[in-house]
């Protein structure tokens, strides 16, 4: 609606529409998102207590200022940045033909856009980017706080970094002034949703070595028939 040229308007139909395309278009996402870490924590049940711990420890927090549980923030991150729903990100149009520093040349009308299944895996960024580490991007204080069972072999970051932060290296949700502006919701509704599943069930996967998803063109479609079974925790 911003980049809609100066003088026009939405009328109420269309931006309706919009709302809605809005809504279709990106709860898929957050749903994706979600479901890809339920997984990973079948895969990694190693991560279910200290999450627990975060979730007793930090819940109250979250709940006042919708940000915080660092270790289900980092847990999320990692989970995206090994499967994420779309293998692209940062789709932009050339208005004008470019030449970059590097050379690459995009002529007017060129479609370009990020690479986020590749970039998330370059080590420069990510030290063992192949290893799934579920608090790599937690802060130190956090990570002093877990037992030296919990740390031991987690890849870390140099820098801690949240969910929702974007630049050069986190592209899921794009960057700059088009960067995503649904993913503070995005995030803060992963957390609800994760929390009261870890809080409230144990987990795991009725078949490991099921396949988890297909791709579909860039995006990366989770299968249907992969079963994960729940199981109500005793109440204490
Ligand atoms: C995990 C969930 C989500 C992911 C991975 C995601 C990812 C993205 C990405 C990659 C972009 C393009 C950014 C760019 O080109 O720089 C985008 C744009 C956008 N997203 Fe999301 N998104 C998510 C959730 C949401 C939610 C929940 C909403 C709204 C309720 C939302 C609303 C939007 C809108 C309106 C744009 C267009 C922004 C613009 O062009 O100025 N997204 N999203």
């Amino acid at each position: 609606m911003e980049s809609l040229p100066q003088g026009r308007f939405l009328t109420p139909q269309r931006l309706v529409h919009e709302t809605m395309a809005v809504w279709f278009g990106s709860i898929q996402a957050v749903a994706g998102a979600i479901t890809i870490a339920l997984q990973d924590l079948c895969l990694h049940p190693e991560y279910l207590e200290p999450l627990r711990q975060d979730i007793v420890n930090h819940h109250l927090d979250f709940e006042h200022i919708a940000q915080g549980l660092p270790l289900l923030d980092s847990f999320i991150k990692e989970s995206a940045r090994l499967t994420p729903t779309e293998a692209l990100s940062t789709r932009r149009y050339a208005v004008e033909s470019h030449t970059s520093s590097d050379g690459t040349h995009l002529n007017r009308g060129d479609w370009a856009c990020t690479t986020l299944i590749a970039i998330n895996k370059i080590p420069e960024y990510y030290p063992n980017p192949e290893q799934f580490s579920g608090f790599r991007f937690a802060p130190p204080e956090v990570l002093e706080s877990l037992s030296k069972m919990d740390q031991e072999g987690l890849a870390k970051q140099d820098t801690p970094s949240k969910l929702v932060d974007t630049d050069h290296k986190w592209l899921m949700f794009g960057t700059g002034k088009q960067a995503c502006p649904g993913r503070f919701y995005a995030a803060a509704a992963a957390k609800v949703i994760m929390s009261q599943m870890i809080s409230k069930y144990d987990m795991r996967m009725v078949d490991k070595t099921a396949k988890r998803w297909w791709s579909l063109r860039s995006t990366i479609v989770l299968r249907e028939d992969l079963m994960v079974a729940f199981t109500c925790r005793a109440k204490n």
